[in-house]
This record gives C-alpha cells, structure tokens and sequence, in this order.
C-alpha cells in the first residue's frame, strides 16, 4: 500500500507551510519529467491489464477489508476548499451539537435551503413537514443486490430517496465515509440530503455500519461509475452538488469522459461538481518504479488499486466536453517537511469546481442567462 499511504496520508508530524503555491524550478520540473520518463519505459502487459480492470472493484474490496476505515481520515482541508459542502455553517459550536444531539430545535417554518451561495433551491416548509418526507423517502425506496452486488432501486419519477430534500449532494467513490460524516456533521441545513456511492460493496458497508450513519439523511449504495447501465437512485437534474476526492484518477482514462458526462447530467442547471485528485508529477508518480506503469501516467499500485496523474488542461477539458463551465482548476502545489526524518516531499494536487449552466433565456434574480 506504499502508493495510496504515501499519496493521502497527512500525519500530525508534516508540517504544512502555509497554503500558497510552491514554486518549481525549471530544474525540478526536468527532474520529474526524467523520472516519469524513466517509469513509463515498460508497460504492464495487457493481459494482467485487463484483469485489474474486470476486477477493479475487487482490489478495493481487499483494500477496505485490510484498512477499514483507517486511512484517507484527514479532511482538514473539505471545508476551507469547498465552503460550497457547508455554506449554513453559522451556529457556534456548541449550538452546533446541541442541534445535532437534539437539544435545541430549529423553529418551526424555517425557510430551508439556506445555501448562500445559490445552489440550493429555496422552499419553505415546516420542520415536522420536512422530517415526516424524509422518513418517508427513507422507507419507500426498495433496494436489493443484483448478482454484481449492486443495489437495484425501484422508484418513480417524484419518489426517491432524498426526493423532499432541498439541498441534495452525491459523493461519488466514497470509500468508507471519511467526507460524508463530515458533511452531516458540519452542514445542519435541515433540507439536506446525502448521497454516496462506490463499486467496492466492503467500502459501503462500512459506511452503513457506522454508527453515524442516518438513513433519513444520507443513502449509501454500491455503484460502478464505469457501467453505463447503472442506475443512480436520483433523477437528472435534481442534485446540487457531486464531489469526486481522488476518485476519477482510480479510473481507466478511457472511461472518464463517459464518467463525467453522466454525472453532469444529474446536476441541477447551477449545479456543481467539486473535484479533488492527484496532479502531473506528484511525489507518489515519482515514487512509482519501472513495471508499474499501464498507460501515460497511470500507473498500478502494488496492492492493484489504479492511479492517473493530471494537469490542469486534461481536467478542464474533461469538464467543459460534458458541457461545464468553470468556476475555479488550480493546482495546489505544497512542500511537506518530515522534520523527523528530515525529508521534504512535493505533492502536487489539482482542485477543480465547475458548474452546470443555466438554460439561456432562464431568469434569476432579475438577470437572465
Ligand atoms: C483513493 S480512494 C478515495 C476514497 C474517498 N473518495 C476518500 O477520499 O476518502 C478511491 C475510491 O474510488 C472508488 N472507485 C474506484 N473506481 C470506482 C468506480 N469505477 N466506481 C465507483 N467507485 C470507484 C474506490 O473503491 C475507492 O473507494
């Protein structure tokens, strides 16, 4: 597990210097360029290729089984990166967990979909309203596992999980939860409702199984982003926002256009996909030796987990194809310092959030699109 260990986890000893860009020299560019040369001269043979794809759900199957939900735990940085996941975050903190443990209840007629920055649709309904159309979503959805594992969701159009929600987010590749739990912790808009997925079965069942988990708040189901066929337990255009943190880079390069194209579609017009991932020469591509490479800078782990690295411009491009507009793709590059061992380490990540336009000739708040 060296790649995904050395790639996500932050342990108390880095030291972050504060968030600005690092510079690269030209010489350190060189550098990296050199190394991934030097990694990529062999390609793993396509058979063993094949496999890892047919059984990619698999090796992240073991991967769970192995690690639960021991890594990928550090989110310090969902909030200051996406403010979008928690844009009502106005109580101190102990209102906060007085909401949250009951004691203090929000007043009644509250006018939900607080989200400040527009992506909520706004509506107003009382509180007991809203609670009895969550539980009632939570209990007409009938799920059961087709032979793959996956969820098979029976709904009509107007009745599905989440349906009377105000403000609905869709995780996808969510591993065992570590940005969920979270976002139900930190959002207390009461009109919010989650939605998580991932293709490795052992992954959702630890989210479901956690003692967080509030089936009138959040839906977690097994989906294979790659299949086509595959239904999603919502309609098009009813989600606000859907978040990919290091997912699209586990994914064959040549599926991720059909990846994101579905998604866009299940964006509300206004609508916005957060993305966080691996970018172009970051510490973990340079680590990689030879034979693990599959294609141009994707490359397999030794436990079989996939990787790609980005650049800004394969990101955007992927992005505007399925008919986005771009709000912000940066790359965010950090040194870490292990003072320790007195090694220095240069990631590199790259933070997109592109945004579903509005139809032209649509109005809102006086303008039209
Ligand atoms: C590096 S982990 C990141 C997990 C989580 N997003 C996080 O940051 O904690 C990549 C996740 O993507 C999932 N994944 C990879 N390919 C997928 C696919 N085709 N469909 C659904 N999930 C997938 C894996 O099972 C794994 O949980």
């Amino acid at each position: 597990m060296t790649g995904v260990s050395s790639a996500l986890s932050t342990k108390a000893h880095f030291v972050f210097p504060n968030r600005d860009n690092v510079e690269w020299s030209e010489e350190q560019e060189a550098s990296a360029r050199n190394k991934v040369q030097e990694n990529s001269r062999q390609f793993v043979p396509q058979d063993k290729q094949d496999e890892y794809e047919l059984n990619a759900n698999e090796y992240w199957n073991d991967f769970y089984k192995i690690h639960e939900n021991g890594f990928f735990k550090d989110r310090h940085w969902l909030f200051t990166e996406f403010p979008e996941l928690a844009p009502n975050q106005n109580l101190s903190q102990p209102e906060a967990s007085a909401y949250k443990n009951g004691s203090i209840r929000k007043p009644r007629n509250t006018r939900l979909g607080s989200c400040e920055n527009g992506l909520c649709s706004l509506e107003t309904k009382t509180q007991e309203h809203h609670q009895f159309d969550l539980m009632k979503d939570s209990h007409t959805i009938i799920s059961r596992l087709d032979p793959d594992g996956e969820a098979i969701l029976k709904r009509s159009d107007g009745d599905f999980p989440g349906s009377s929600a105000t403000c609905r987010i869709l995780e996808v590749g969510c591993g065992a939860g570590n940005t969920v739990f979270p976002i139900l912790q930190t959002n207390n808009d009461p009109g919010l409702f989650v939605y998580c997925c991932d293709f490795s079965n052992t992954a959702v069942d630890l989210v479901q199984t956690n003692a967080e988990y509030d089936s009138s708040r959040c839906f977690a189901f097994v989906h294979d982003l790659c299949k086509d066929q595959s239904p999603y337990p919502m309609p098009e255009e009813s989600l606000d926002i859907i978040i990919l943190i290091f997912v699209l880079s586990a994914i064959l390069p040549e599926k991720m256009q059909c990846v994101i194209n579905r998604l866009s579609r299940l964006l509300k017009p206004g609508g916005m996909i957060l993305l966080r991932d691996y970018g172009r020469y970051d510490l973990a591509q340079l680590r990689f030796k030879k034979g693990r490479c599959l294609s141009d800078n994707f490359y397999v782990r030794g436990d079989g987990t996939r990787v790609y690295f980005f650049t800004q411009d394969e990101l955007g491009a992927l992005f505007t194809t399925a008919g986005l507009e771009k709000v912000q793709n940066l790359v965010d590059r950090r040194l870490q310092v292990n003072r320790g061992k007195q090694v220095t380490m240069h990631r590199v990540w790259i933070q997109c959030k592109y945004r579903k336009p509005f139809p032209a000739g649509h109005k809102e708040n006086g303008h039209v699109h």
